[in-house]
């Protein structure tokens, strides 16, 4: 099947397929590119990706102006963001920019990646007086976040939920679904990424609609981003905020777990017979329409469904995945979608929106050594155990500012940057996006993840009947990456109580043999 529109947005891979008008973004176009030949020659270091590919050279290695140009000479080609202006404003106020900018062409930061995570981070870094630089395609949000409300409001950004619910169901088998007593809302991608580019613009984020072709570290300190068409940035940080497929530029810490999957395949449908309340979100129904034997491949997968219903016959469906450790195909999730809506008696009339869902869960932290920063899901703040991101990014994005800004002011960056001073500044920026007590935490996850892919559909069931009784604050703070590492042992301690005997004897034999187990208790003993 063709995907149209394929994007890359926090951890997410995902690929929609409007069947309605499609919700156009608003484009920003650079106007001009200038370029310059720098008073001094410059060292430059070059880090490939990879980490393999290392080089120092200075103006004398350089063939002719250009190729100098290309390695750090270029001056800013950014527009000041606006929402809403034409061409021939924007060009107007890139004239603007390059006289108030005359004599500084060094950003503080340019973050790569216009998602979610990378608009909120630009956003936020601006606010606090940085000169911010936000590089990447320009295109609309793709995907359909789902969020709880009260998360959201918090980060006051209700305006952009389209439709609440005012609570969520989850249903294991056929008896006793389970009320879980919070409010559901459905994210419009189109409101939320009008409001972070407007929080962009208001605090004067200059913005670069292109695709990064690599970051070069230079000798002086700065680090040099090399864009498509020989586009150079010089900047004093860089934060590479474009989702899970970003190991391009960052390297990650070597030995840790394999990256897990999250699969979904999801449609936005016009039905009769909706069996579902539509005053209840559907968080997960593990119920099992789709009978198979243990043997067949879909039994190899335990898949819910995850239903929004937007109105008693508009229904958003989308069968999930919660993790694998290979991805499930799409075709068969979408199998087991269309044949769970048979069984349940749901008749199609009309598809509005397709829906495909890779993200990848687990894996390694980023490299804290690098001095290029991450943020969102290329520096792994995916929860491991649920694929949520969007909230902690958002929510993280004023405090990864403020570090930076502080960082920045601190070593009084704007006029004695040296090449002396950057790992150590660097080292700060990341142990503060990965302070131990956040390693913790992870790791915690990260065994539970691994659990979660031992069990089967019968297995699933139980866990989630004693995870869904702990106290409320308790699994709400694990979903949300709230509870401290301490509350988080509570939380095992109560999962162990509540558990039947046989779940007990598998949470402990899991703890104590399973890699994630030793990393668990080599991580709490670690202060
Ligand atoms: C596009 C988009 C946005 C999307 C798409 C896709 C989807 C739809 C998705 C969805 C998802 C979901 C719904 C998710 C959910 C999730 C969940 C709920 C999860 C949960 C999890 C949990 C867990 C992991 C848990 C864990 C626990 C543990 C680990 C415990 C432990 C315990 C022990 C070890 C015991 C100890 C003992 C003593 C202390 C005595």
């Amino acid at each position: 099947m063709e995907c149209v529109g394929a994007q890359n947005v926090g951890a997410m891979a995902v690929f929609t397929r409007p069947r309605l008008k499609p919700l156009v973004g608003r484009r920003i176009m650079p106007r001009k590119k200038q370029s310059f030949w720098p008073m001094s020659s410059m060292k430059v270091q070059c880090n490939s990706s990879s980490g393999s590919e290392s080089c120092v050279v200075d103006k004398e290695d350089f063939a002719d102006e250009e190729d100098y140009i290309k390695a750090g000479g270029s001056q800013l080609v950014f527009v000041q963001m606006q929402q809403k202006k034409d061409m021939d404003q924007q060009s107007k106020l890139f004239d603007e920019l390059r006289q108030l900018s005359a004599g500084q062409t060094v950003l503080d930061l340019v973050v790569i990646g216009c998602g979610p995570a990378g608009l909120a981070l630009a956003a936020e870094s601006a606010k606090l007086g940085l000169n911010v630089g936000l590089v990447g395609p320009d295109l609309p949000f793709t995907n359909n976040y789902g969020v709880w409300e009260d998360e959201f409001k918090d980060l006051g950004l209700q305006a952009c939920i389209e439709h609440v619910w005012r609570d969520t169901i989850v249903y294991l088998d056929d008896d006793d679904p389970i009320l879980i007593g919070r409010a559901y809302g459905r994210v419009s991608r189109h409101l939320l990424h009008e409001e972070l580019l407007k929080r962009c613009v208001e605090a004067g984020v200059l913005y670069l609609n292109s695709k990064v072709d690599r970051i070069v570290e230079a000798t002086n300190g700065q680090s040099l981003v090399e864009c498509e068409g020989d586009v150079v940035i010089p900047c004093r940080f860089v934060t590479v905020a474009s989702g899970a497929a970003s190991g391009k530029f960052l390297q990650y810490e070597l030995g840790g777990p394999r990256v897990s999957v999250q699969t979904a395949y999801g449609v936005e449908v016009e039905v009769d017979n909706n069996p579902y309340d539509p005053s209840l979100m559907v968080f997960m129904d593990y119920r099992d329409y789709v009978r198979h034997d243990a043997q067949s491949l879909e039994a190899k997968y335990p898949t819910f469904l995850y239903a929004m219903p937007m109105s008693p016959t508009r229904v958003f469906f989308e069968e999930t995945c919660l993790a694998s450790k290979d991805a499930m195909p799409f075709d068969l999730l979408k199998k087991k979608l269309m044949l769970r809506l048979n069984t349940l008696g749901v008749r199609i009339k009309e598809i509005y929106e397709e829906e495909w869902s890779y993200i990848p869960v687990g894996g390694s932290l980023p490299n804290t050594e690098q001095k290029t920063l991450a943020f969102g899901a290329a520096a792994s703040m995916v929860h491991p155990a649920t694929g949520y991101s969007v909230v902690r990014s958002l929510s993280e994005a004023p405090k990864c500012a403020s570090v930076l800004a502080n960082i920045l002011r601190q070593n009084q960056m704007k006029n004695m940057l040296t090449s002396s001073s950057i790992p150590s500044i660097s080292t700060q920026a990341w142990n503060t996006l990965w302070p131990q007590e956040r390693k913790r935490q992870r790791s915690f996850f990260l065994f539970g993840l691994a659990l979660i892919l031992q069990l089967d559909i019968e297995g699933i069931r139980s866990f989630f009947r004693a995870f869904f009784r702990v106290p409320k604050w308790m699994w709400q703070g694990f979903l949300g990456s709230s509870l401290s590492s301490a509350d988080l042992m509570l939380f095992a301690f109560y999962m162990f109580i509540i558990a039947p005997n046989d779940m007990r004897k598998g949470l402990i034999r899991h703890l104590l043999s399973d890699p994630t187990g030793a990393t668990l208790i080599r991580t709490y003993l670690t202060f």
